[in-house]
């Protein structure tokens, strides 16, 4: 991605935010130029807050500026398609909150609208980009875990989100299938290398919101996949690779513990059990990758099959917890 530095503008002014620009304004090579809220005052208090130059009304109005190459959307779920799109057709490089979207359609529209623009794109999943996860795909396409047999991702924050919240109101995309089954049926697609063929699921809903789900995933070659997300139980963040040589246990694989370096363990057929630790800050890397020239369809594929793997566990719920073969 060229100019050195990259100019990002930055869409919405959410809890995500203010971490994704500090994020951005220390990675090497980046400036953060201009930021946009709905409301100008808001713009305003935020750009002086942290130290963003311009602050405009309306997200329109950032995508017709010149002075910005990419930009970072933080907008709720239902909002990152229309935007993604708007952001490619101005020619904008993208870094699009997680969910990318709410729907496989809307995700094939959004990756057509970057195709066409020749922009790179992003879904900001921070720790596909850690050192750590690095590693893991590697061991996996080593053969160090032997025959794959069972993949387990949990994903869980006791958080009685205030009235309003997105994550309470489905019409912005919210409820925990594709808030946290975005990164439980994400690692288990990782771990596997491939799309399942079926899934089953059940989901705990208040409100016409998902507040638990729970879901079975049938790989090619024997692999299954259990995953369990919601926001009823305490934080949970860690899975499992089970192998006939060796099994993985990383507990904290979608951010690392704040006083702890990344880690996971690996256990082998004879008991013994090595500690891995490794240094990196998953989201400068994913900044990095994203204004850097190399390839990121890895990346893409990825966050492609997530959302189609979340479709399928809606189309399971939604069929009274029959399995849907994909
Ligand atoms: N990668 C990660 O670790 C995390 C990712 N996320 C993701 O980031 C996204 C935003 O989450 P979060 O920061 O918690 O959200 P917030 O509700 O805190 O912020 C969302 C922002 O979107 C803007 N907005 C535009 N339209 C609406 C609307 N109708 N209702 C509410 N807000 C609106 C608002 O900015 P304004 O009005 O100023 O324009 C608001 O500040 C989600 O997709 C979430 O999944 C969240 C937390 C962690
Ligand atoms: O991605 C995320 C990480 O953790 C949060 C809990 O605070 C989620 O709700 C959020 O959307």
């Amino acid at each position: 991605m060229k100019p050195s530095p990259t100019r990002f503008g930055i869409i919405g002014t959410g809890r995500i935010t203010r971490r994704l620009v500090a994020d951005l304004q220390s990675t090497d090579g980046v400036e953060v130029t201009v930021i946009a809220s709905r409301s100008g005052e808001r713009a305003r208090w935020y750009g002086d807050q942290y130290g963003i130059g311009t602050a405009v009304e309306g997200y329109a109005e950032l995508l017709g500026r010149d002075d910005i190459d990419a930009v970072y959307i933080s907008l709720p779920p239902s909002l990152h398609a229309e935007w993604s799109i708007a952001s490619a057709q101005a020619g904008k490089h993208l870094l699009c909150e997680k969910p990318l979207t709410v729907s496989p359609t809307e995700t094939d529209e959004v990756t057509a609208a970057c195709r066409k623009a020749g922009v790179r794109w992003l879904d900001a999943t921070g720790w596909l980009h850690h050192p750590r996860s690095d590693a893991f795909r590697s061991w996996i396409d080593d053969g160090r875990f032997g025959k794959i047999g069972h993949i387990s991702a949990s994903v869980s924050f006791y958080q009685p989100f205030q009235s309003g919240d997105h994550r309470l109101d489905a019409s912005l995309g919210g409820g925990c299938i594709l808030d946290l089954g975005w990164y439980a049926g994400g690692l288990a697609r990782f771990a596997a290398g491939q799309m399942p063929t079926a899934v089953q699921a059940d989901a705990v809903m208040v409100d016409g919101v998902s507040q638990r789900l729970t879901a079975m995933m049938w790989f090619p070659g024997g692999i299954t996949a259990t995953i369990s997300c919601g926001y009823d139980t305490a934080t949970r963040k860690w899975f499992e690779v089970a192998g006939s040589d060796s099994s993985l246990i990383c507990d904290d694989f979608t951010r690392p513990w704040p006083d702890k370096p990344a880690r996971c363990w690996i256990h082998d057929a004879a008991g013994k059990v090595d500690s891995e630790s490794f240094d990196g800050h998953q989201e400068r890397s994913m900044i990095t990758r994203l204004i850097g020239d190399g390839p990121l369809e890895l990346f893409q594929q990825q966050a492609i099959d997530t959302q189609r793997i979340l479709d399928l566990f809606q189309r399971s719920i939604d069929e009274n917890g029959q399995r849907i073969e994909a």
